[in-house]
């Protein structure tokens, strides 16, 4: 059989002139930012344009472009090897910037697979990255006329290989650590306006769903659930990393950051955690500043997306619930 899988991300500027396009995508996508196309697509270009500055020496801090394809093509080439019972190709759509989904579409026609499968590399869902992820994608493969049926994976916060894979790397990070040191997990996953998680999105669920399996993983550790990455003048989700970087700092204690909603390296692990964060850290006075990598090609994880792939295939419905209603993964509501 001919299996196709797309794999879905947010993507990200492959140059510095690829920035403010790459911004007026992400803020014109109604997912976003939910006013009507007349006001939404000026307001974007406008945010866009005020951001541009502050991103492009955000992204001028690794090299001037996000790493987030390459990464995904490592993933894409571990997941294809992994999923050899079948001819298996691996394709990859970014939201916001190249490769688009509608070159992905375009090569997924060429290949003529029996079944596709979309799977979103975010494992938590929201409306603002899988939702608008899979609507683009569904767009991209009518217009490219491809008949084969798809199997849509939702979601996976706490699925044991993805879980299994965090862990492991967060014991390989706590093996670095100080003895005289007494170290606070933060589990830090990007934020959302508090307003989208208000009107039913299950994305900070999920969240706290990831948190739990991965300390049931691990064992009795202090840790906090805190959300990165706040960009705009909406309220949004807290706590905040950076709040509970000064917390820990207060009382003395080493951080250890673990993203739990990234699966690969970005701006917002390479830049915010690695750069911001650990300046932060030093002027907060944490006793010690450690990161725990992105599961990025991680066996257990690939292993996990296979897993999800296969069930997909098999029309095995999820167990966990998803809780968002108008999620079509087939979870009841929680
Ligand atoms: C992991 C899940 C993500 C959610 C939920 C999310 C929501 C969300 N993001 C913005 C604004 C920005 N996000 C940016 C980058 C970015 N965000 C995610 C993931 C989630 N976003 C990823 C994987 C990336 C890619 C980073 C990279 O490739 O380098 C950016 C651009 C960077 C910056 O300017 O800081 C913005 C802006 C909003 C508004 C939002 C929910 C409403
Ligand atoms: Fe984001
Ligand atoms: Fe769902």
């Amino acid at each position: 059989m001919k299996l196709a899988v797309v794999l879905f991300n947010l993507g990200g500027p492959d140059s510095p002139e690829a920035v403010v396009p790459f911004l007026t995508n992400l803020f014109s996508d109604p997912l976003v930012i939910s006013a009507p196309g007349f006001i939404r697509i000026p307001l974007a270009k406008f945010i866009a344009t005020r951001r541009g500055p502050v991103a492009r020496e955000i992204y001028a801090k690794i090299g001037g472009r996000s790493p987030i394809v390459p990464e995904t093509e490592v993933q894409a080439k571990a997941l294809e090897a992994a999923l050899c019972e079948h001819d298996t190709r691996v394709f990859i759509a970014m939201r916001h910037w190249k490769p688009f989904s509608d070159e992905a579409a375009k090569k997924v026609a060429a290949f003529a697979p029996d079944h596709i499968i979309a799977l979103p590399l975010y494992p938590q869902f929201s409306t603002t990255t899988s939702q608008s992820s899979l609507l683009e994608w569904k767009r991209a493969a009518k217009a490219a006329g491809i008949t084969a049926p798809i199997s849509e994976v939702c979601c996976y916060p706490d699925e044991p290989g993805f879980i299994s894979g965090l862990a492991d790397r967060v014991r390989k990070t706590l093996a670095l650590a100080k003895p005289e040191i007494s170290y606070r997990l933060l589990l830090s996953a990007h934020g959302l306006p508090k307003k989208v998680v208000k009107s039913g999105d299950p994305y900070q669920w999920q969240v706290e769903q990831t948190a739990a399996a991965l300390i049931g993983e691990l064992g009795k550790v202090d840790y906090t659930i805190c959300y990165q990455s706040r960009v705009g003048p909406l309220e949004w989700i807290g706590p905040s990393t950076d709040a509970e970087i000064r917390r820990a700092g207060a009382e003395g204690k080493g951080v250890i950051v673990v993203p739990v909603a990234f699966v690969s390296e970005h701006s917002e692990t390479l830049v915010e955690l690695d750069i911001e964060y650990a300046k932060l850290a030093a002027e907060s006075g944490v006793a010690d500043y450690l990161r725990v990598p992105t599961v990025s090609a991680d066996p257990a994880f690939i292993g996990g997306l296979a897993g999800l792939v296969r069930d997909a295939l098999a029309g095995t419905k999820p167990k966990k619930r998803c809780g968002a209603e108008w999620c079509r993964c087939g979870f009841p509501a929680a």
